[in-house]
């Protein structure tokens, strides 16, 4: 390559949502189409990977269409407390889980409420979050409280009351055992998946200390490429920064893989507009305090700087 050419490259080309990007079209252009649980459609892909460097701060915030951090933020942090109602997600405004009980809702009354009323019901009304907002026991109860049983003789098991806290763990195994290979976390719990509104689709991180970095890799079974997996880098990413924060390491690198990797097809449009912009800038997370655990931060601990997204990109959830 001639000095000239090089020059002539864009900067963005090493841009890491590049590799975003990239996917998008890919799937665009070589996907399979076919139906799929929702009844939408979808191209799909099977095997992918992102990297992107976390060093200094940086994110994979995607800067091609503004992504709400706050809410991906607020969605993680409510995992880390183990609750599984949406009902404290509806408190802060957050709406991505609502459209499951809201479809439960309308499919058992046959009652047409809106999503806003709904939302507002699960809200005002302890009785109502309790029969309605509940989605089954997804990714914060499987991550902070995964059930164990005993034998209690004649045959008989009991649950402990207290299940497994995976994130403690890891982080006693990153403090204590760093060179460790068993740093995880899996929601992927065989034996309860018929009862959560959805089965895991970020479903098992691993994480990996070297030379005073953390990295983490996620595996995703399924991802909706336009709306899931900018929240789901997001949370993968804030996951490996508490942790460091937590352990005393730095922060290393994000290794993102997909499974079935998928755009629906009423994002088609979002999709060629989203392919004619070019990634800019860098953002960085900065994290504003360091409580005495993992379950100690609040949304006010986080300052993202340099993110100027270009503008918003709407598209429907498939539910
Ligand atoms: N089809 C599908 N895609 C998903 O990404 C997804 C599911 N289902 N089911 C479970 C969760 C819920 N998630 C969601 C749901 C909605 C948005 C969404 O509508 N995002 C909009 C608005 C964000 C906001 O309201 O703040 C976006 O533009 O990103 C994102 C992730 C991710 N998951
Ligand atoms: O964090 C998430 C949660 C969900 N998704 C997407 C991936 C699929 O489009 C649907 C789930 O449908 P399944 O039939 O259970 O695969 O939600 C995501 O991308 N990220």
């Amino acid at each position: 390559m001639t000095e000239a050419f090089s020059d002539a490259r864009p900067a963005s080309s090493d841009h890491w949502e590049q590799q975003y990007l990239n996917l998008m079209r890919r799937i665009r252009d070589e996907g399979d189409f076919r139906g799929d649980r929702t009844g939408v459609g979808t191209s799909s892909i099977f095997g992918a990977t992102i990297r992107c460097d976390l060093s200094d701060g940086q994110m994979p915030l995607v800067t091609t269409k503004r992504v709400y951090w706050k809410t991906a933020t607020r969605e993680f942090l409510w995992f880390l407390t183990g609750d599984t109602n949406i009902r404290k997600l509806c408190e802060q405004g957050v709406e991505i889980w609502t459209d499951w009980p809201l479809d439960r809702y309308r499919r058992e009354t046959g009652e047409e409420i809106s999503r806003k009323d709904f939302s507002a019901r699960i809200v005002a009304d302890d009785e109502f979050a309790a029969r309605w907002g509940d989605l089954g026991p997804v990714y914060g109860k499987q991550w902070v409280n995964w059930p164990v049983y005993e034998p209690a003789g004649d045959g008989l098991f009991r649950q402990r009351p207290q299940g497994i806290n995976q994130v403690a763990e890891v982080v006693h195994s990153l403090k204590n055992n760093p060179g460790s290979r068993r740093h995880i976390v899996e929601g992927w719990n065989v034996a309860e998946l018929d009862r959560m509104a959805l089965p895991p689709c970020h479903k098992t991180y691993q994480f990996h200390v070297a030379d005073g970095k953390l990295s983490g890799l996620l595996y995703q079974r399924s991802a909706d490429l336009v709306l899931g997996v900018p929240f789901n880098l997001w949370g993968a990413a804030l996951f490996i920064r508490l942790l460091a924060q937590q352990c005393d390491l730095e922060p290393g690198e994000l290794v993102w893989m997909g499974g079935d990797v998928h755009l629906y097809s009423n994002h088609a449009e979002v999709v060629e507009q989203q392919l004619q912009r070019v990634p800019q800038g860098a953002p960085r997370l900065e994290i504003a305090r360091r409580p005495e655990t993992i379950f100690d931060y609040a949304i006010e601990d986080f300052v993202v700087h340099d993110y100027a997204p270009q503008g918003a990109l709407t598209a429907p959830v498939a539910v």
